[in-house]
Parts: structure tokens; sequence; C-alpha cells
């Protein structure tokens, strides 16, 4: 492996997946826009190229962050990922959107203030463990914590998940962003998720010296609006890239149902141990979660946290097939109470 590639971002896992031949007559790049009809990849010497798509291969294959093989004209092969960050698109066909992917670390920010909130963290956190990213919680605004001090945000996002770094910075202060160095650094690469205001656009501009809109970019035509991933991966002063594609920004859970049961293990181990294996840890005899609940082994808040979360999964994991369904469900359902309500009235 080159000195160069590594600074890519490539690794021993896109080695491996080359042939020999491979190695000899093609170029490992990387994949830095994606446009409706060509790819912008970059090469280990960070030249720019324009590549065509060609073959069975379209758009939405790719994400930014692909390693992908090129004979310099075309992309021939897209290498398997490390990890992967996708959503489903919004509207009547539930296609799932790559939005970035061999993303080494996410950086989950909140702020020393109302916006910081367990369900939020645990959703994000949720994101980053099924696209097997490492998850850092970033807190800003330390420097004006709006209620408690910053020691509390930071005891409180260290017990949600214990693999999980959290730091605590004033996103304004240049000096500050020494602790985030683990992470951005040459062979790294980095996204950044949270809600409007929390900062990320300032650490963003801090870790790269640009002043970047995250998700700004939009491209509207006859079929709807797009995301494009124009400029959406930006070199960082450290060494490492950050990827910074629209989608990133609103982000929601799918999918993810490994996520959850990894962030919330010790709940799953106990609900696989209850007496019904369909248990719904109310009022059912022989539940291990209630029992861990009253204990005082288990935080009610927690599991209830727990609970909606996969709701939310579930809801948002179902095909269209199935949301159709759920649909005439409902109409039936909410039709049979009107009549009900008629008959009642006796009209
Ligand atoms: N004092 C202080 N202000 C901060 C800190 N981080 C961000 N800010 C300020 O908070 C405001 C919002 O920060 P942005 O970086 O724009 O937040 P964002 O997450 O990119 O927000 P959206 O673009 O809406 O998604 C700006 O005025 C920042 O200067 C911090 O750590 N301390
Ligand atoms: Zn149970």
């Amino acid at each position: 492996m080159t000195p160069h590639l590594k600074r890519l971002g490539w690794s021993q896992h896109f080695t491996a997946q080359m042939s020999v031949d491979e190695v000899e007559t093609l170029t490992p790049v990387r994949i830095s826009e994606v446009r409706r009809r060509n790819i912008i990849a970059l090469t280990g010497e960070l030249e720019r190229l324009e590549l065509a798509l060609t073959g069975d291969l379209v758009a939405s294959d790719f994400a930014v962050g692909d390693f992908a093989l090129t004979d310099g004209e075309k992309i021939v092969r897209l290498l398997d990922r490390k990890t992967l960050i996708s959503r489903k698109s919004a509207g009547l066909t539930s296609q799932t959107q790559l939005i970035a992917s061999n993303i080494d670390t996410l950086f989950i920010t909140t702020s020393c203030n109302d916006d910081f909130n367990e369900a939020r963290l645990e959703r994000y956190l949720a994101i980053a463990i099924e696209a097997e990213a490492h998850p850092v919680i970033v807190i800003t605004k330390a420097d004006r914590p709006e209620s408690g001090n910053v020691d509390d945000f930071i005891s409180r996002a260290k017990a949600i998940y214990a693999p999980a770094d959290v730091i605590a910075l004033n996103a304004t202060n240049p000096d500050a962003f020494g602790e985030l160095m683990p992470w951005c650094s040459t062979g790294q690469t980095l996204a950044l998720v949270g809600s409007s205001g929390v900062g990320k656009s300032t650490i963003a501009r801090g870790l790269t010296g640009l002043d970047i809109e995250i998700g700004d970019i939009r491209e509207d035509d006859a079929k709807g609006r797009h995301t494009t991933t124009a400029r959406s991966m930006h070199a960082m002063l450290a060494g490492g890239w950050l990827i910074d594609t629209p989608g990133m920004r609103e982000l929601a859970l799918h999918d993810a149902a490994e996520g959850i049961g990894t962030l919330f293990e010790d709940i799953t181990d106990l609900a696989t141990a209850c007496k019904f294996s369909d248990c719904a840890h109310n009022t059912e005899p022989g539940c291990k979660v209630r029992a861990a609940i009253e204990s005082g082994e288990l935080d009610a808040d927690r599991v209830e946290r727990w609970r909606k979360l996969i709701d939310e999964d579930e809801r948002n994991s179902e095909t269209v097939a199935e949301a159709r369904d759920r649909g005439r469900k409902f109409s039936k359902m909410a039709k049979s109470v009107l009549k009900a309500k008629k008959a009642r009235r006796g009209e």
C-alpha cells in the first residue's frame, strides 16, 4: 500500500479485495462526488478524475467515500465497503439512499443545553453502531452550559454507551480542537450528525479550515428534489477526511435492529429470557424486564426509550407493501369506528 493511498483512507480491507491482475491494470480511487451521470473520484495523488458510469452501474449504487477501481475512464468495480450510512428516501418508493461510506468515526454532536437528550443520542448511537462507525459524542457550548454544569452533561453522555468516546468543548475556540485529533488524522474518515444549531458547521470549519455549509446543496428537477453530493468530501487540516453529504442532516433510524440490540444489550439479554418469546414486557408472567425494573436493576425510562426506538425502527424499516398494508388496516379500523359511532347515534 502506497502512503498516498493510505492518505485517501485506503486500508488492508481494500487491498485484500484486489486480484493480481487488477493491481497491475487498474487504479484505486475514492469517490468524492456522486452526480447523476458521472462520478468524481480522487486518486492517491489527490488528482481529481471525472469517471463515466457504464454497464450495470448507476449513480444510486455509489456513496461518497466509496473506494472503486478505474481504468482512468470509467469505474470498473466498486469495492466492498467497511461501513455504510444510508437513509430511506422520502416519497412513495421507499428506496434506500446511500449517504456516505467507509466512515471510521461519527461525531454525534449535541450541546450543553436543551438539545442534550438521551433519546436523541441513543438514536444516533444506534445508527453509528449499525453502520459500524465508531461513535464519539461531541458536546459543544461547554463554555456556556445553559443548565447544570459541563461535568453533568459529560457523565450523562458516558452513561449511555460505554464504548463511545465523549468530548465536551467550545467549538468556537480553535485551541479546543486538539481533543478531536485522534479521529481526524491521516487515513481517518469522519462524519458529523446532530440537530440544527449544535455547532456542526462550526466544527467542520475548525477541522477543515474551509467555510463549508453542510447540506445546503440541492438539485431540483422535474422528478422532484434531489440531494446531490457536490463537494462532500473535505480534507481535514489534520490529514483525514470529513464527509458531509446533505442527507447526513436528515438521518432517520431504519433497519437498525442490530444497532439497537447492541446499544441496549442488557435489556435485550433480559428480554430473551422472558417466559414468553413474544413478551411485550407489560403484564405477562415471567417477564424478566419488568422484574429488573422492579428490583431497580433497570431504569424504567431507559426501557421506555428502548421500546420507542424499536418501534421507530420497525416503522421506518417497513417496505412499501407493508406500509400500504398498514394504511389499509388503519382505514378499515377507522371505518369500523365511524360505523360504530353512527350506530350509537342511531344514524
Ligand atoms: N459559545 C459557543 N457557541 C457555539 C459553539 N458551537 C457553536 N456555537 C454557535 O452556535 C451557532 C450555531 O452553530 P452552527 O455551527 O451553525 O450549528 P450547526 O449544527 O451547523 O447548525 P445547522 O447549520 O442549522 O445545522 C453559531 O452561532 C456558532 O457560533 C460553542 O461550543 N460555544
Ligand atoms: Zn418480558
